[in-house]
C-alpha cells in the first residue's frame, strides 16, 4: 500500500517544489501523475453516459482539472469545463488549455445553467490563500446545492488545507483524491465533513522527501499495527500487567470504557486504581478486572492514593492514567509519580492537563503515550 502522510500546506507545498527543483521532475510530469491517478479513480464513480463538468480556478489545481478533462473526454462525450479566469492561469495551466482547445473540448467562463451529472472541483486546491468571495463562492453554493455528485481534487475548494476551516464557502465534497500525500485540513475541524470519501494518490514524488520533512502526524495504516503473537504455552504474566487509574464519583464509565481497549489489545492482567466510592459500581460492571480500592474524599482520590501508588507501582508494567480523576492536586502528583517511574505510561483525558504542569517530566526514556482529542490538543 501507498504510504499515507499526512503534512500541512506549507510541507505538501515545499515537497512539490523539491520534487521540481532538487529531484528535476518536470511539473508538467507530476500533473500528468496526478491526472491519471485521478481519472482512474473518476471512471470507478462515474457511468460513461454522464455528464461531467470540470471547474477549473487559476492555479495548478485548476490545470490538474483540464488534465483530467483530456484524459477522460475519449471516453466522456458529455464533457464540459470551465475556466472562469482565462487571463491569470499559472504557466502550466496555460500549456494545459492549449491542448484542451486543440482537442475542442467544450468550455466556457461561467457555470452553464443546466446542471450536470458529476462535477469535478478543480478551483482551489493546496494553494488557496484567503476567503472565497465573488464569482468563485456563487459557483460553489450552485455546485453544493446541485444534488450531483461532486469529486474534489487535492482539495475540496475554500477548506484549509492546513487548519481544515471553511475560507468564506467550501465545496461540499462526496469524493475528495488527494494528491501525493494527505493534508491535515482534510481530517480536522469542518475538513473532515467536506471531503466525502478521501482517496490518496501516489503522483511520483520521492518518498524520501517525506520522510525528512518536519511534521510528525501519520495516518496508521494496518501494516503500521504489530501485534505480537500469542504463544499457545502462554499465561497470563506473560502479556504484562496494567495498572489503570482513575475514575470519580461523577465518572467512572470513562475508565470502565478503556479498561475495555486494555482488555481486547490482550493484556495479561488489568488492575483499576479507583476511588472506593465508585468501586461497587465497577464490581457490577466487570469480571475482567481486578481492583486496587483508594480512600476517596469528596468523590475523588484522597491523598492517601499518592502512598498506594508508591507501594504498588513496582507490580506492574505498564501503567494507564487519567479517565475521569478530575482535574486536581492528587491528580498531578499522581502523574508526576507514575512519570518518575520506570514504566511504560499511556497518559490521557485529565493525565493530559496535569502533565503540562510538568512539562520536564515527559522527557522520558520509557515509552509515554498521549492519547488528547485533536480539540485538546491544538496544532
Ligand atoms: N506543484 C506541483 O508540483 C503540483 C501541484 N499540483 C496541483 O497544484 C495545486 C496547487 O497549485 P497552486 O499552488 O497553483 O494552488 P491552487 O490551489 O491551484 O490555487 C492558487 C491560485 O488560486 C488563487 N487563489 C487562492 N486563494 C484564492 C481565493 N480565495 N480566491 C480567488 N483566488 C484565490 C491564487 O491567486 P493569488 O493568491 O496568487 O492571487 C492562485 O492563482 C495542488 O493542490 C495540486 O492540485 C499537482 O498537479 C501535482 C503537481
Ligand atoms: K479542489
Amino acid at each position: 500500500m501507498y504510504p499515507a502522510f499526512i503534512h500541512t500546506q506549507t510541507t505538501a507545498r515545499n515537497i512539490d517544489h523539491a520534487a521540481i527543483k532538487t529531484y528535476q521532475i518536470p511539473s508538467l510530469i507530476l500533473m500528468e501523475h496526478a491526472a491519471l491517478k485521478s481519472a482512474e479513480i473518476i471512471e470507478q464513480i462515474a457511468n460513461t453516459n454522464q455528464s461531467i463538468c470540470i471547474l477549473c480556478g487559476p492555479g495548478n489545481n485548476g490545470a490538474d482539472g483540464l488534465a483530467i478533462a483530456r484524459l477522460l473526454q475519449p471516453k466522456y462525450p458529455n464533457l464540459y469545463v470551465v475556466v472562469p479566469e482565462i487571463k491569470k492561469m499559472s504557466e502550466d495551466e496555460k500549456i494545459q488549455f492549449q491542448m484542451i482547445q486543440n482537442l475542442k473540448i467544450p468550455f466556457s467562463q461561467n457555470l452553464p445553467n443546466v446542471t450536470y451529472d458529476i462535477y469535478i472541483d478543480c478551483l482551489f486546491g493546496n494553494g488557496l490563500s484567503r476567503d472565497i468571495t465573488g464569482f468563485y463562492k456563487t459557483m460553489i453554493q450552485n455546485v453544493n446545492t446541485s444534488h450531483s455528485t461532486i469529486i474534489s481534487i487535492d482539495m475540496p475548494s475554500g477548506i484549509d488545507s492546513t487548519m481544515g476551516n471553511v475560507l468564506g464557502c467550501a465545496i461540499h465534497a462526496d469524493y475528495t483524491i488527494s494528491l501525493d500525500c494527505y493534508k491535515q485540513g482534510q481530517w480536522l475541524n469542518e475538513g473532515k465533513n467536506h471531503c466525502g470519501k478521501l482517496y490518496l494518490v501516489d503522483i511520483g514524488i520521492p518518498q524520501i522527501l517525506h520522510q525528512k520533512c518536519m511534521d510528525k502526524i501519520k495516518i496508521l495504516n494496518e501494516e503500521d499495527i504489530h501485534l505480537p503473537n500469542r504463544p499457545l504455552n502462554a499465561h497470563k504474566s506473560t502479556f504484562g500487567k496494567a495498572l489503570m487509574i482513575g475514575g470519580s464519583q461523577n465518572m467512572h464509565g470513562a475508565i470502565h470504557m478503556a479498561s475495555l481497549s486494555a482488555y481486547k489489545s490482550g493484556i495479561g492482567t488489568l488492575t483499576l486504581m479507583v476511588p472506593e466510592c465508585i468501586s461497587n459500581v465497577l464490581a457490577i460492571k466487570s469480571d475482567f478486572y481486578m481492583l486496587l480500592q483508594c480512600a476517596d474524599r469528596n468523590g475523588i482520590f484522597s491523598s492517601k492514593a499518592i502512598d498506594l501508588l508508591k507501594q504498588n507501582i513496582n507490580n506492574y508494567s505498564i501503567i494507564s492514567i487519567g479517565n475521569g480523576m478530575q482535574k486536581n492536586n492528587i491528580t498531578i502528583a499522581l502523574v508526576e509519580q507514575a512519570l518518575k517511574s520506570d514504566k511504560k505510561i499511556v497518559l490521557d483525558a485529565d493525565a493530559l492537563w496535569a502533565a503540562q504542569k510538568n512539562i520536564e517530566l515527559l522527557k522520558r526514556s520509557e515509552t509515554t503515550i498521549l492519547t488528547p482529542h485533536i480539540k485538546k490538543c491544538p496544532i
